[in-house]
């Protein structure tokens, strides 16, 4: 498994004219492993982080994600089909959790099980690996909250666990612990990390904070749209 951007550019309207937003970027992401991606703001972070997750459609350049079901270039998915891949290969995580109001905690991880996952799965599979996902952002108590009760850390947190739910090929997640304290951040790094190398994702994190960037695979520095390498990817296998 493996993310591979080549050679993507993405451009934006910019009235007469167009800016660059990613500048021929090119990013191999091995299964099992993590790469940050650093950099300052408008520098294209959330741009990257868009292609990856076929939000955005680049202007150029290939995405093959490669999964145990095939090689795939997300660049040249339909909008069906991206969504398809998105609900079935990918974690997102942004900034603003995008829960569902009217659904408990634990419910908005079924759903998503129910959405995308294996159709096998069954509904004690289903609600055993919830609990454990809600157990391991530390949210059972909070397990029967709908979000308007809980936290925004805690909203956060149930976002992970969410991406968490399908053991996706591919993980794409902006800032996980601006909202969260220094215990609860090292947490969640934790478990994203376990969850990249034990199930073998390729997980694309931005990050402003430096604290967790010696556990990432590799770190990369993002200007003005062009991505320099600031540690080597480590081939995990
Ligand atoms: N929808 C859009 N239309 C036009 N320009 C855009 C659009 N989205 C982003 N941009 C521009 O593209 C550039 C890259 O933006 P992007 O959001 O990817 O940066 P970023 O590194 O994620 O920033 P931040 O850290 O502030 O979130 C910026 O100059 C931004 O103003």
């Amino acid at each position: 498994m493996a993310l591979t951007l080549t050679d993507v550019t993405l451009t934006y309207p910019d009235g007469a004219d167009r800016l660059t937003a990613l500048d021929r970027v090119t990013l191999h992401v091995p299964g099992g492993t993590i790469a940050a991606v650093t950099g300052p703001s408008g520098s294209g972070k959330s741009s990257l982080l868009a292609v990856a997750a076929t939000l955005i459609r680049p202007d150029s350049g290939t995405v093959v994600l490669d999964t145990a079901s095939g090689t795939t270039d997300l660049a040249t998915l339909s909008r069906r089909a991206a969504a398809t891949a998105r609900r079935t290969s990918m974690g997102i995580v942004f900034q603003q959790p995008n829960l569902i109001p009217a659904l408990t905690a634990i419910e908005q991880l079924k759903v998503t099980a129910h959405l995308g996952g294996p159709k096998r799965a069954t509904r004690s599979a289903t609600s055993t690996r919830a609990k454990e996902l809600l157990a391991a952002v530390g949210l059972t108590e909070h397990a029967h909250k709908r979000p308007a009760q809980l936290s925004g850390g805690q909203r956060q947190r149930v976002n992970i666990a969410r991406a968490l739910m399908n053991d996706p090929a591919l993980l794409v997640v902006d800032e996980p612990t601006s909202a969260l304290d220094s215990e609860r951040g090292a947490a969640i790094i934790d478990l994203i990390t376990t969850i990249a190398h034990d199930h073998h994702a390729s997980t694309i994190l931005v990050t402003h904070d430096p604290t967790h960037l010696h556990r990432m695979d590799a770190v990369y520095s993002m200007t003005d749209g062009t991505l320099m390498t600031l540690k080597v990817p480590s081939e995990v296998s």
